[in-house]
């Protein structure tokens, strides 16, 4: 007989993370389009509204990139806190930023990647 475990908001790159910050949107790409669940993306907007709840959503993952003396923002997952924050006109979601080298998102995004050298 085995025994499932369930973990709630485990992240395996956010985890070894504590601080939590403010991001402006504007500043993070989201390479991949979402599938949205429309009910999910409601529920959680309605979270974000509410001033005794809208804490309880946990902070999305960005992956922080410095190349060539520049500032990048990754998010991949985290798509329904997304798109809750963005259809109420968020200025800022609450992330952990994950120091992340230019190499491991171009094994995300390929030839798509802005760090490949041509
Ligand atoms: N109904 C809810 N009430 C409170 N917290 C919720 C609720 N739904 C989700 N959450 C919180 O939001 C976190 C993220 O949820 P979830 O992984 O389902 O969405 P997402 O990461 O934004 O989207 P996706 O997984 O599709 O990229 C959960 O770990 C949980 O803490």
């Amino acid at each position: 007989m085995s025994t499932k475990t369930t973990v709630d908001n485990f992240s395996i790159h956010g985890n070894a993370v504590s601080e939590v910050c403010d991001i402006p949107l504007s500043v993070v790409n989201r390479p991949i389009p979402s599938q949205l669940d429309r009910a999910k993306v409601e529920e959680m907007k309605t979270i974000l509204q509410t001033d005794t709840k809208k804490d309880d959503l946990t902070p999305i993952d960005i992956h922080h990139v410095e190349y060539k003396g520049q500032d990048y923002y990754f998010a991949f997952g985290g798509c329904h806190r997304w798109a809750a924050h963005k259809e109420l006109q968020k200025e800022t979601i609450k992330g952990k930023l994950i120091s992340t080298p230019p190499s491991v998102i171009n094994t995300y995004l390929g030839s798509s990647s802005p760090f490949r050298e041509t």
